[in-house]
């Protein structure tokens, strides 16, 4: 709803729908009455509209774009057509956030004030629609085509300091708001509005190129997306036709996006990201009952791929770092790629050359544990060796503050054989980031059989702290992330000796919209560490892996990509892997006849018949693969809820946030498809223990119920 009173002649309207103050049917309502209230009133003046507690208004309530569900008038442009018609002048009083329908708002209004670390933006892109609200319509009046369409095909949220420069803001205040609007309101009271409205600006001339060109670079940037597209559409309207006219274009082009399955999946995973925060532990513990501890400072050890990247995370989030080498060239090196790694984003403008030294100055760069004495967090990055995992954890446990987390970045490894070296098990965790460790999104956080929630709740904290989207989960061989993976990568093989080239197979994967197709994402990271990683599982279980292995434990293997390593390809870094790439460290990928031949040869080796495999047959087995397994890690409670399969998917692998995540995506193939095949798969390839169907997946199937029914029915049935 939205508050009404007055303070003198100034009419104050408070948007009041917390925690995020979304424009809600009765907020608009509200809003609409207390527009009408005070332009009625003779006693008023002036109006002031400003949002109760953090922000003015994140926008829309995404909420009311569900499907079958029809937004009830008035619209946001119903409740603000009064501002553009009022004599009274209107200030928008910004703190905190502005963004959609928020932002929207304010600009019907005459004026804009805002707070020093207030946000505006429209962000509607991220969850595939557009700004609905006039907002494709009166920005490019008021800050010009080309700003515009950074700002609305980015999503980006904009400072107070650059709104302010762009000319989205009049003017940034440091008192306290509200008191701010009234007295900035009282100061224009008689001042001529007319060159304040929006809707009356002349916009500039802009030639069509600019819009063929805008279209091209949003096609690459933004592959797949439709969202983008129609933003170009709307904002191109906003030039070619008078202003009525393009307000009607951009409701039809809203429309059309509002009811895709694009926006659906991307609103989807909005809200599957809020959801993955709210973790739980089994002994009941979650993030409502229980703390995290402070953390004002951190140490990392090991300043390698990974170690390197999560110090940087650390530091350009404000937390000074520790990072600690086994000697000195190793930490140099580890330095040179941080200072790189800095480099690259000033160059890309995500943040200044200011703020990068400033960031380098809170690291210290130590080749003695003994440093890592008062830090509140300590995170291994060192190899991948249980033993020399567990020989610094003991030397940390004696090191540390009692009171310190420690945590493993293994990718693999058993934490609570890594707790197990200290004094202190409910203390260890493992917060696993994905390469490269400053760039992607994803920390999978993994509890141990000991890990307090308290350190659960720290680590969960730290995540969004340093801008990653934390996910909770279990611990198990490979974590959820890199578990689901192995699968999706196996049949990848299968496919490949079955008569799919790796080309097709990547192809069609990236025709869905994963970023990289599978046989280029081994390439970047290096076959030689899935032909280690192999040989050391295989040493451990006493099995003899040879490249003439076809089958372990009655399971079919495919030990091609261990051909290629043993021919020296081992992807970028030798610039041969699955592709040709030239020379080593070149990225252009090349198909290679040659690979082509060496698996020609393995066919013929093992006597396996080619055949043409479908395009749809190749996404099927890939995806379905994956999303059994995904159903069984739900099933022994490795993860708490579908959303966090999800979440790991978009963020640790890019898939598609079109696509809404794996769980989502089998939701809409409707569970008792997705089983069916499933159960196919699994008879016509019995020697492949991935087949073998979930049993809550078989169990959900029969039940067709959406994805937003699984954890409770999950959570009522432990038989699942
Ligand atoms: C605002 C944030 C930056 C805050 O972040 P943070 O503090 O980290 O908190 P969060 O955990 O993210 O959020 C807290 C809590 O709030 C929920 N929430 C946040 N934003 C919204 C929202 N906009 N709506 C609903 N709920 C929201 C969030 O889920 C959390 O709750 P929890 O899930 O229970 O934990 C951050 O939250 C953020 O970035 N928010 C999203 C901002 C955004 O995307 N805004 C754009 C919204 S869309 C919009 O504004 C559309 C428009 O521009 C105009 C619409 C025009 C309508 C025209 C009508 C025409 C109708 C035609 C017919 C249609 C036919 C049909 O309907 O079928
Ligand atoms: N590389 C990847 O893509 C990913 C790796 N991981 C995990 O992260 C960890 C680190 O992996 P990478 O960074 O790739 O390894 P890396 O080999 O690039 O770096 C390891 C670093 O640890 C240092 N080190 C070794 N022993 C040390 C000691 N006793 N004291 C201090 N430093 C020591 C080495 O000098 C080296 O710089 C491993 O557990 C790995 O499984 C997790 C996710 C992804």
């Amino acid at each position: 709803m939205a508050n009404y009173t007055k303070r003198d002649e100034v009419a104050v309207i408070e948007l009041n729908n917390p925690p995020v103050n979304a424009l809600s049917f009765e907020v608009r309502s509200g809003l609409q009455n207390a527009l009408k209230s005070a332009i009625d009133d003779q006693d008023v003046k002036c109006i002031v509209i400003h949002g109760k507690g953090k922000n003015f208004s994140a926008g829309a309530d995404i909420k009311e774009f569900g499907a079958g569900t029809k937004q009830q008038k008035p619209w946001i442009t119903d409740a603000c057509r009064l501002a553009d018609e009022s004599s009274k002048p209107v200030v928008a009083a910004i703190a905190g956030t502005a963004l959609g329908g928020g932002l929207e708002v304010a600009l019907f209004c005459h004026y804009r004030i805002g707070t020093p670390s207030c946000r505006v933006g429209f962000p509607e892109v991220q969850i595939g629609i557009l700004p609905g609200a006039g907002g494709t319509q009166r920005l490019p009046r008021l800050i010009g085509v080309n700003s515009s369409i950074d700002m609305i095909t980015s999503g980006r949220h904009v400072m107070a300091e650059e709104a302010m420069k762009l000319g989205i803001l009049d003017k940034i205040v440091t008192e306290d708001i509200i008191e701010e609007g009234v007295k900035f309101a009282k100061s224009v009271v008689g001042l001529d509005l007319a060159h304040r409205i929006l809707k009356n600006r002349k916009i500039e001339a802009v030639s069509p190129k600019v819009f063929d060109d805008e279209i091209s670079r949003v096609k690459k940037k933004y592959k797949g997306y439709i969202a983008p597209l129609f933003c170009l559409k709307a904002i191109q309207a906003s030039v070619q036709l008078p202003y009525d006219a393009s307000m009607e274009q951009e409701l039809q082009l809203f429309q059309h996006l509002v009811g895709s399955n694009q926006a659906k999946a991307q609103q989807y995973a909005f809200f599957a990201e809020r959801t993955s925060a709210r973790w739980q532990l089994p002994t009941g513990a979650n993030s409502q009952n229980a703390s995290p501890l402070p953390v004002k400072t951190a140490g990392v050890i090991g300043a390698g791929t990974m170690g390197a990247g999560i110090a940087l995370c650390l530091i350009t989030s404000g937390i000074p770092t520790v990072l600690v080498e086994q000697d000195q060239k190793f930490l140099e090196k580890g330095i040179k790629t941080m200072e790189g790694d800095l480099r690259g984003s000033v160059a890309l403008k995500k943040m200044t050359a200011e703020q990068a030294k400033k960031a380098m100055l809170i690291l210290k760069p130590s080749v003695n544990f003994e440093d890592l004495h008062d830090v509140d967090l300590v995170i291994e990055a060192v190899y991948e060796n249980l033993a020399l995992k567990k020989e610094i954890f003991a030397k940390l446990d004696k090191i540390c503050q009692p009171q310190t987390i420690l945590c493993t970045n293994t990718s693999s490894l058993d934490i609570d054989m890594i707790a197990e070296a200290t004094k202190r098990m409910d203390k260890v965790v493992g917060t696993h980031f994905f390469a490269p460790a400053y760039i992607m999104k994803l920390q999978e956080n993994v509890y141990g059989k000991n890990t307090s929630a308290e350190t659960v709740a720290t680590v969960m904290a730290l995540g969004r702290r340093i801008r990653k989207v934390p996910v909770l989960v279990g611990t198990c061989e490979s974590f959820a992330a890199n578990r689901m993976l192995h699968p999706y990568v196996t049949e990848a093989l299968y496919l490949v000796e079955e008569g799919a080239s790796p080309y097709e197979v990547d192809q069609v994967l990236e025709d869905f919209g994963m970023p990289m197709g599978m046989f280029r994402v081994s390439d970047l990271s290096g076959l030689d560490i899935g032909y280690k990683v192999r040989r050391e599982a295989a040493k451990r279980q006493g099995i003899d892996l040879t490249l003439g292995t076809r089958f372990v434990n009655g399971e079919r293997v495919c030990l091609l990509a261990d051909v290629l390593v043993e021919k020296g390809r081992l992807g970028i870094k030798s610039g041969k892997g699955w592709y040709n790439y030239g020379s080593p460290g070149k990225k252009e990928a090349i198909p290679d006849p040659e690979v082509l031949d060496i698996i020609e040869e393995h066919c013929r080796k093992f006597g396996i018949k080619k055949q043409k495999i479908s395009s749809q047959e190749i996404l099927e087995r890939m995806q379905l693969a994956l999303i059994n397994e995904g159903f069984r890690i739900l099933e022994e409670g490795i993860v708490s809820k579908p959303e966090d399969i999800d979440v790991i998917w978009i963020y640790g692998f890019g898939w598609p946030k079109y696509m809404g995540g794996p769980m989502f995506y089998a939701n809409e193939m409707k569970l008792k498809n997705v089983y069916r095949k499933i159960c196919d798969f699994h008879q016509k390839y019995p020697f492949s223990i991935h087949w073998t169907p979930s049993k809550l997946l078989a169990r959900l199937s029969e039940t067709d119920l959406p994805i937003s029914n699984w954890t409770s029915l999950i959570n009522s049935n432990s038989k699942l």
